[in-house]
């Protein structure tokens, strides 16, 4: 077994050479005095239909600063045989601050870690925040915590009918199977397993609510959290929980696959360990998806593809990392560190409607859809916000909505761009009749926002300033700053 080993260079400093002895010794880059480290390595449970009855056993003697929940651990030790080198550099520049540093990772050869299969080995922090930025890698091993809700990746095909559906357990043992987890370099990490595991599309507000929950138990107590989850809502639950998770000082970070971990050739491995190094090892205090090649802003994400490995994309934001040769951090967009305490908000109001415009649909279909129990109506119009201005009776079904308090929110059924209700007279209308602009929100976003906003208790006043700010990276256009909630 090799010992790992940290390279360190920049172009201001000389090349130096050390050993890792444990992770607790080395840089960290949020509030220690809040954190602890538990000594598990490789830890799994499961939970049943109450998930907040999980406890973990504090090996650290420490006190922890929120209740901990309890959690009954199947120890797993991991054997090391790779090395990490990091490779450090400055460069300022009079007009951009650059910094960068990489992380090599590299293993004995025959090991089988997937990171030599594919030349992943460098992890880069890039963008004009570079300097400030210098310990967002982390040098320690990190501590995650993973929740397991189901999804393709931990799928297996049933033998009679050929469909795949979620196996419980099985994606605990192969996790703790592989090599790379073995590794001193790898998080720590203790997983937890939806009883039963569910396809994404079985997802519901209270299983948004479970995992919001199991993070808020165990946030001090880990570094990061990896949320393994079906690709068909994994933007919808992604977008949710920004909103939910407020004031979130660590990464969030949702993976899945498209073909399942017991597929030969998958996309699986690939995505859950990139998704581990991210949530244990860098500093990125958002909900992100990291998918392919990848790391995208939760709340910006769409599944853009049923059939690609390449299945997410966030098109009005640039992705926060990008996987090549080497992981890319853009630390430009990252959010910054929160400076409220982190809580949960779990009320998220049921009762919204999608409609999505297309040409000569009938005015009753609209006005039945409107005259239900709804609260919040996302309309997906045309192009930067349109629809049909000469159909009176729509834009009067819109309208007396309205003025019963439903909140009408205008989003573009097109990928990219915005919504700008003043930009055609077709827009206008929809101003005229009571409608706020959704910007460019993507609709997974515009629907939970607007569902989060409802079930909060504000005013229908503040619910529509709320919707038309930028609250969590949501959307470009950023305006009414002026009220926090
Ligand atoms: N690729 C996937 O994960 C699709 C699956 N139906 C799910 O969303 O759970």
């Amino acid at each position: 077994m090799s010992s790992p080993i940290i390279n360190k260079s920049s172009s201001n400093s000389v090349n130096s050479t050390s050993k890792i002895h444990s992770h607790h010794e080395l840089n960290h880059g949020y509030d220690m005095s809040t954190h602890q480290y538990l000594e598990v390595h490789g830890t799994s449970t499961h939970i049943t239909d109450s998930p907040l009855n999980i406890s973990i056993p504090n090996t650290t003697g420490s006190t922890p600063s929120t209740p901990s929940p309890t959690l009954e651990c199947n120890q797993i030790n991991n054997s090391s045989n790779s090395s990490v080198s990091t490779n450090s550099s400055n460069s300022n520049s009079s007009n951009n601050m650059h910094n960068s540093q990489h992380i090599n990772i590299s293993t004995n050869p025959g090991s089988g870690n997937i990171f030599e299969d594919i030349q992943i080995n460098k992890l880069s922090v890039s963008g004009a925040k570079g300097p400030l930025h210098n310990s967002l890698i982390k040098m320690n091993r990190g501590n995650i915590f993973i929740i397991y809700t189901g999804g393709t990746l931990g799928m297996k095909r049933d033998p009679i009918s050929g469909a795949l559906r979620p196996e419980p357990h099985y994606l605990e043992e192969q996790l703790s199977a592989l090599p790379e987890m073995k590794s001193l370099d790898m998080p720590v990490y203790t997983l937890t397993e939806f009883n039963p595991p569910i396809d994404s599309s079985d997802m519901e507000h209270e299983d948004w609510v479970k995992i919001a929950k199991l993070i808020e138990q165990n946030y001090y107590d880990y570094d990061g959290f990896v949320v393994l989850h079906g690709t068909d809502t994994m933007a919808y639950t992604a977008s949710a929980l920004s909103f939910m998770l407020e004031n979130l000082g660590k990464p969030v970070v949702f993976t899945g696959s498209q073909i399942p971990f017991a597929e030969l050739i998958n996309d699986a491995r690939r995505n859950l360990l990139t998704a581990i190094i991210f949530a244990g090892k860098v500093d990125l205090p958002e909900v992100c998806i990291f998918f392919n090649n990848q790391l995208l802003r939760g709340c910006r994400s769409r599944k853009v593809d049923s059939w690609s490995l390449d299945a997410f994309d966030s098109p009005n934001c640039p992705p926060l990392a990008t996987l090549g040769m080497e992981i890319n951090v853009n630390y430009d967009i990252v959010l910054n560190q929160p400076k409220g305490r982190f809580r949960v908000h779990e009320e998220i109001n049921k009762n919204i409607a999608v409609v999505h415009l297309v040409p000569g649909f009938s005015d009753d279909t609209f006005e039945n859809i409107l005259s239900g129990k709804i609260e919040g109506l996302i309309l997906q119009s045309y192009g930067s916000g349109n629809a049909p201005a000469k159909k009176s009776k729509f834009l009067q079904s819109i309208q007396k909505a309205v003025q019963r308090g439903v909140i009408v929110v205008v989003t573009s059924q097109c990928l990219r761009g915005s919504v700008n209700l003043k930009q055609y007279a077709t827009g206008k209308s929809l101003l005229d009749a009571g409608a706020i602009s959704g910007f460019d929100m993507t609709i997974e976003t515009a629907a939970t926002k607007l569902g989060w906003l409802l079930g909060r208790g504000l005013t229908k006043e503040q619910v529509k300033i709320l919707m038309e700010t930028d609250l969590r990276g949501e959307l470009t256009k950023k305006v009414n700053k002026k009220l926090i909630i």
